[in-house]
This record gives structure tokens, C-alpha cells and sequence, in this order.
């Protein structure tokens, strides 16, 4: 088994899994092996830019993730925020680093992941960096995409008077991720659950691939009526905070409109947690979390559901600027925390 040389890693990206044409239709005139890439962008548009990071035992561990499943993810968490300003993704640069010693096989399997995401979504990857680490791999995707002037969507445009609406089913991640950790099973080892246990598998899936909602984001921004648009990896109460600190509103959640997935459920109920917990805390469901006017509300479910897309509207907006709440089913109306995925802060 041979372990990293850095040339040598370059000289196989180089090789590359994304053909000279394919980069070229994607806009890319000068890709991998020079100082710099050089790309087109579309007159008219601007451009919209981002990176993430994923480290080992903050992001995963070799018990949580196998190693496509982390080039998936990191590629798939970064052209979420793409998504979540309502624009096309275009462009990414990946930078890794990992300890001396790796195996080149484990590159390989992080960059079929990576490129497995970025060729779903058109996304040219330019180019990166390659570096030795001291501690475990971390892996960094910056992603670049492009959106008609002006209109990219914020989290500073809500208004009183606009519904809360999400993409699809939260707190999946977070129960296949505490799935995960409790199992402690090393990934060569796992099982195949597809067949077998196939709710565990979902949430297990939910975790390790989850998917960026460009085409909801798109329909969003070309309707021209959604007002604010952030998307969920810190947990829906962190992203509902976000949208009503930075549009100076209110935001009420109501317990009975947010849908809870069945295999969620299950396993709320088998460890005893509530399941509003992983929806409320948990985080990395990558869905678009917005508002918009009530009054379109209806259509824009209707749009999405003609784009085989789901739109859940869980909530509204009002100007009482005390932050968000959960209107419970019981009829209480409760502050909700200002908690989610914090990095410098536990427990
Ligand atoms: N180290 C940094 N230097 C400059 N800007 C940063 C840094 N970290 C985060 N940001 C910016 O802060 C904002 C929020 O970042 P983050 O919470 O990571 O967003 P998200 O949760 O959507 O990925 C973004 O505009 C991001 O570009
Ligand atoms: C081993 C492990 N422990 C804990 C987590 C949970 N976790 C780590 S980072 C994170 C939040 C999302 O990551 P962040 O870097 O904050 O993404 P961003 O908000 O910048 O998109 C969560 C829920 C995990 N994924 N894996
Ligand atoms: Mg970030
Ligand atoms: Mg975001
Ligand atoms: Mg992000």
C-alpha cells in the first residue's frame, strides 16, 4: 500500500475524474496544474462565495464516516450555502491536509467522493492544496457560484407578516450520527442495513450523504417572492436565530406544523429522546430554511410539489423582535434557546 506523495497526488488529480471537456463546458479555462485556475463568469451575474471545513473528531470520526462519505459531505455542506443564497454553484477548490503516512487509497476514496457530489450539481473542481498535518485530516471546500445582480437571497430580509417554511425533514443527521457514535464500529467493519434495517440505514444515509438543495433554492429565487433563505447545519433553532437576529423579527415555530420523519420517530422512541431535540438542535440536514409572504405561500407548495420538491411551512414571522419561540401543541408559547452547534462551546 503506498502512502501520499504530494506530486504524486497532484500528478493523479491532475489525471483527474472530470474530463478537459466537461471542465471547459463548466466555464473553467485553466484547471488543476498551473499557479492559479482561471474561469468565466456569465455577464449579468455575481458572483457568490463560501468555504467549509470538516476535521476529524469535530466533523468525523473512522466510527461516523467512511471516507467518500466525508469528500461527499464537505463537497455536498459547501455548495449548500450556494444554495441557501438562491444561486447556481459553479466552482470549487479543495484543500486538504493529512497526517504524513496516509494511504493514498484513502485520498482516492475522499476525491471519488468529492467529485461524486460536485458532478450531480455541474460543480468544476479548479483546483486545491495538499499539505502534511499533525493532527488528523482536514479537509476544506471552498465553493464558488453565480447569481443574477441583486438578487441573491439573505437572512436579513425577513418581514412580519411572511410564513416560516423548510425544504424537507430535519434532525435525521443528528439521530444517525448519535446512532453512530453509540454503535462505535469502525467503518470497514460496517454492515450493509439497507435491506435489513432500513430506517436505521435512512438516518445513517441522512448523516454521510446528505444533499445540497440547489433546485429548491433556485425555484426560491426565481419565484422572486422569498424573503429571507438560510440553510440548516447548525440545527433549526441556531438558523431560525440567525434569520430573526439579522431581520430584526420574531419567530414562531409551531410544534405541530414541523414534520417529524418516520424513522425518526422510531428511533426517538427506542432511545427515549424527544424527537424535537434532533430537529431543534442537532443540525447538518443541509435544508433550506426561509419566508415569504403568507399569501404565496400556497403556490409556492404547489410549484414545488410540480417539481417533485417538498415545502413545509412550519411557522411565521411577527415584529415582536424577542426572538424565537415554539408554540407548543399544547397552546404554551415557550422561548426557544439560542443553542445549536456551537465549536467553542460543549454540552
Ligand atoms: N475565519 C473567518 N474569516 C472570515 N469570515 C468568516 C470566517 N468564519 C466565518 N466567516 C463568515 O461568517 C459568516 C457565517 O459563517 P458560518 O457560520 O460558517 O456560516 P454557515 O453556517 O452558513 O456555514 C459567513 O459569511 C462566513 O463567510
Ligand atoms: C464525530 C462528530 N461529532 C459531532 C458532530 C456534530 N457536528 C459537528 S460540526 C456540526 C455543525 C455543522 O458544522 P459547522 O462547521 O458549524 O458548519 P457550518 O455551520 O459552518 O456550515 C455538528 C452538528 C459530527 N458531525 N461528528
Ligand atoms: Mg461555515
Ligand atoms: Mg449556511
Ligand atoms: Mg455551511
Amino acid at each position: 500500500m503506498s502512502s501520499i506523495d504530494e506530486f504524486a497526488l497532484i500528478q493523479w488529480l491532475t489525471d483527474g475524474k472530470q474530463s478537459r471537456s466537461f471542465q471547459q463546458a463548466g466555464g473553467v479555462e485553466t484547471g488543476i496544474g498551473d499557479d492559479a485556475a482561471v474561469a468565466n463568469i456569465t455577464p449579468g451575474y455575481q458572483l457568490v462565495m463560501t468555504c467549509d471545513t470538516m476535521t476529524e473528531t469535530i466533523h468525523f470520526k473512522n466510527t461516523t464516516m467512511r471516507d467518500q462519505d466525508i469528500g461527499y459531505k464537505a463537497m455536498a455542506s459547501a455548495i449548500s450555502d450556494i444554495a441557501a443564497m438562491g444561486a447556481l454553484p459553479k466552482y470549487a477548490l479543495v484543500a486538504v491536509s493529512c497526517p504524513q503516512g496516509t494511504e493514498l487509497a484513502r485520498l482516492e476514496e475522499l476525491y471519488l467522493g468529492l467529485y461524486d457530489c460536485a458532478n450531480q450539481w455541474n460543480v468544476v473542481i479548479a483546483g486545491g492544496d495538499t499539505t502534511s498535518s499533525m493532527g488528523g485530516i482536514t479537509i476544506t471546500v471552498t465553493v464558488i457560484g453565480e447569481v443574477e445582480k441583486g438578487k441573491a437571497l439573505l437572512r436579513s430580509t425577513a418581514e412580519p407578516g411572511d410564513v416560516l417554511f423548510v425544504t424537507g425533514m430535519l434532525g435525521c443527521s443528528a439521530a444517525g450520527l448519535d446512532y453512530l457514535l453509540k454503535r462505535d464500529l469502525p467503518a470497514d467493519q460496517w454492515p450493509d442495513q439497507a435491506q435489513s434495517q432500513p430506517e436505521l440505514d435512512r438516518l445513517v444515509q441522512a448523516h454521510c450523504r446528505p444533499n445540497p438543495r440547489i433546485e429548491a433554492g433556485r425555484l426560491l429565487q426565481e419565484s422572486g417572492v422569498c424573503h429571507a433563505l438560510n440553510d440548516v447545519s447548525d440545527g433549526l433553532a441556531s438558523e431560525a436565530w440567525e434569520i430573526s437576529e439579522a431581520s430584526g423579527v420574531g419567530i414562531d415555530l409551531i410544534e405541530d406544523k414541523i414534520p417529524i420523519a418516520d424513522e425518526l420517530m422510531v428511533y426517538s422512541m427506542d432511545a427515549e429522546e424527544d424527537p424535537l431535540d434532533y430537529i431543534l438542535f442537532g443540525g447538518e440536514d443541509y435544508q433550506l430554511l426561509g419566508t415569504m409572504p403568507a399569501e404565496h405561500a400556497i403556490s409556492m407548495q404547489m410549484k414545488f410539489r410540480e417539481a417533485g420538491l417538498a415545502l413545509y411551512i412550519i411557522g411565521y414571522v411577527n415584529e415582536e423582535a424577542d426572538g424565537v419561540r415554539l408554540v407548543q401543541s399544547s397552546g404554551y408559547v415557550v422561548p426557544i434557546d439560542k443553542k445549536g452547534y456551537n465549536h467553542f462551546r460543549k454540552g
